[in-house]
């Protein structure tokens, strides 16, 4: 039987991914000998009793933090700074200090200025998830060929950084290691603009006049309605997102407004050439991620 990574694991947020994690370490991926968990809300922490799939629920952060050798911030990247001042003064020496945020240079701003001597940081983000959110929403599988990103600052423990790692391999994740400020970028364009795109363009439908919405409903089995699912997710997760990664996906947003203006112009004066490349183009990124079996 494979050894336990931690001897105990603190989830700060038991929702998609903290309810996640916890329910691979059930399934027997030997993450942690216990895990704890905590929420904000009363009504978390009755339902991740209910669901059975921590060790042990906390209703005091304090104390769910105390004694772990390893917390997994879970919870929305806009409250970090937050949550890490009623944890810093609690974190064990010697503790990793880990999370799963969307954001990576946010999350080293709010995070490091309270961070104990001792404490390592080993910012981290899976890109894997759903538009579920909330303790029901979870399952062990989840991460199962997904990369997760780690972005170590100079300086951190390589021995801290190689159990976040592992960590991630026991959820089944492929890891990569990337500074934060690429990381922001990247992910600006592939998960935060795509996102802000979505959210958009369900406002837009909504926007139309009332017979035109409703057949847009009606027929909404087509492009539309991928879009609907990823409009789908949670509120206060996709604000904080926004809000934390503000530089870069204004910078991916400028860039796509005016590819889709020189698009619309080539519409406007029939240019037929133009058109055909970025099919070919949307085509050639399609296929290669089929070829990787990323799609
Ligand atoms: N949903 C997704 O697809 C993905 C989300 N992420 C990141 O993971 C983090 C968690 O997201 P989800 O699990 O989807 O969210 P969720 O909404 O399912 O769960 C969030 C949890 O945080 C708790 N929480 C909120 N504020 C809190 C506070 N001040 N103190 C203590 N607990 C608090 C809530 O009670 C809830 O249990 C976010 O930072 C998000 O950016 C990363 C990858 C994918
Ligand atoms: O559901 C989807 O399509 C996603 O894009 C999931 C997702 C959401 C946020 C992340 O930071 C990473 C992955």
């Amino acid at each position: 039987m494979t050894e336990p990574l931690f001897d105990r694991l603190c989830l700060i947020g038991a929702g998609l991914i903290g309810g996640s994690i916890a329910r691979r370490n059930r399934e027997g991926h030997a993450l942690a000998r216990e895990v704890i968990v905590t929420a904000n809300s009363q009504a978390t922490r009755d339902r991740v009793r209910e669901l059975g799939f921590a060790d042990r629920v906390e209703d005091d952060i304090a104390a769910a933090v105390r004694d772990a050798d390893c917390v997994i911030l879970c919870v929305p990247v806009g409250v970090y700074a937050q949550v890490m001042a009623k944890i810093a003064p609690h974190l064990k020496p010697g503790a990793i200090l880990t999370d799963v945020g969307s954001t990576k240079g946010s999350v080293i701003r709010d995070l490091t200025p309270l961070l104990p001597a001792g404490v390592h940081l080993v910012p981290a983000h899976p890109m894997a998830g759903t538009e579920y959110s909330g303790p029901d929403s979870g399952f062990p599988t989840l991460f199962e060929g997904r990369y997760v990103i780690v972005t170590p600052t100079e300086g951190t423990d390589p021995a801290a950084v190689e159990k976040v790692r592992e960590l991630w391999r026991r959820c089944g994740s492929m890891i990569e290691s990337m500074d934060p400020v690429t990381h922001d970028k990247v992910v600006a364009i592939v998960s935060h603009l795509p996102h802000l795109i979505a959210f958009t363009i369900c406002g837009t439908a909504d926007d139309l006049s009332e017979e035109t919405r409703e057949s847009v409903l009606k027929f909404a089995a087509s492009g539309f309605r991928d879009f609907t699912r990823i409009a789908g997710s949670d509120v206060n997760m996709w604000r904080d997102v926004f809000l934390n990664n503000r530089e870069a996906v204004l910078e991916m947003l400028a860039r796509f407004t005016e590819d889709a203006q020189a698009f619309g112009r080539a519409i406007r004066w029939g240019e037929a050439g133009f058109i055909e490349d970025r099919i070919k183009r949307g085509r050639k990124i399609r296929h290669s991620l089929i070829e990787r079996k990323q799609a």
